[in-house]
């Protein structure tokens, strides 16, 4: 069983009269078989909170906890372990290497880690995201949408524990944002999963077990399916 537990979670960025706390006293849960929405305004703190989710930044003081270890406790290369092998990350740049084709990038995380999907998995996950014809194509010959697509598509091609997703339907119209989300959905249920989503957009809401919302770097539940 997985599960993520933030206790009294604090983020200070700079310090004197540049002094920003961006998250205020956050205490969070996700456990497996789990999607749940993270909703805010544009610099409210989310993706702030998703990147010390995954060990990306370091709380400024509080727990993270993940399958029960303290993240900030592991030395660096444990938690270059941690991120590789149990966390997919969605971030909003995409993050796809310039230079290699949509092929290649997947061949690149064959590079890095083993043991991921399957030739046949990874024909069906492409064709689920509708990315099969793009293969050959370079980033750069993409849209911000197909980019989205692949970045998706290769985080959940290492069959993560975790998947954490910043804004992953941003550049998505309605329908493909609706099949991005029943699929991660499904991930998380029939798979179990533990998935975080961080997004403004509303749209999303009726997919998710758990909806918190984060205000000026506060965090609260706001809806649970139970
Ligand atoms: N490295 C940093 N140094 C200083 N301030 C930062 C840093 N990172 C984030 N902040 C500040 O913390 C606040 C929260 O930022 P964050 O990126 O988490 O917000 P967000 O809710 O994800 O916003 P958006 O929806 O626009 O992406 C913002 O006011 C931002 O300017």
């Amino acid at each position: 069983m997985s599960n993520l537990v933030f206790s009294s979670v604090n983020k200070i960025f700079g310090s004197g009269s540049s002094r920003y706390v961006a998250l205020k006293n956050i205490d969070f849960e996700a456990n497996s078989g789990e999607l749940i929405l993270v909703v805010g305004p544009s610099g409210s703190g989310k993706t702030t909170f998703l990147t010390i989710a995954g060990g990306l930044q370091t709380p400024t003081s509080g727990n993270v906890k993940l399958n029960n270890k303290t993240i900030t406790k592991l030395n660096k290369r444990e938690q270059t372990q941690l991120r590789l092998h149990k966390i997919g990350f969605v971030l909003q740049s995409y993050n796809l290497v310039p230079f290699l084709s949509v092929k290649e990038q997947f061949d690149l995380v064959d590079k890095v880690k083993k043991n991921n999907a399957s030739a046949q998995e990874l024909d069906q996950l492409l064709e689920d995201l509708d990315i099969v014809s793009l293969k050959e194509k370079y980033p750069n010959q993409l849209s911000g949408g197909q980019k989205q697509r692949v970045a998706i598509a290769r985080a959940l091609y290492t069959d993560p524990e975790y998947i954490l997703a910043d804004e992953p339907t941003a550049a998505l119209d309605t329908e493909r944002s609706s099949e991005v989300m029943r699929l991660l959905k499904e991930l998380a249920h029939k798979r179990n999963k533990v998935i975080i989503v961080v997004t403004h957009d509303m749209r999303l809401k009726n997919n998710a077990d758990k909806i918190y919302q984060i205000i000026d770097g506060k965090m609260s539940l706001i809806s649970e399916n139970l």
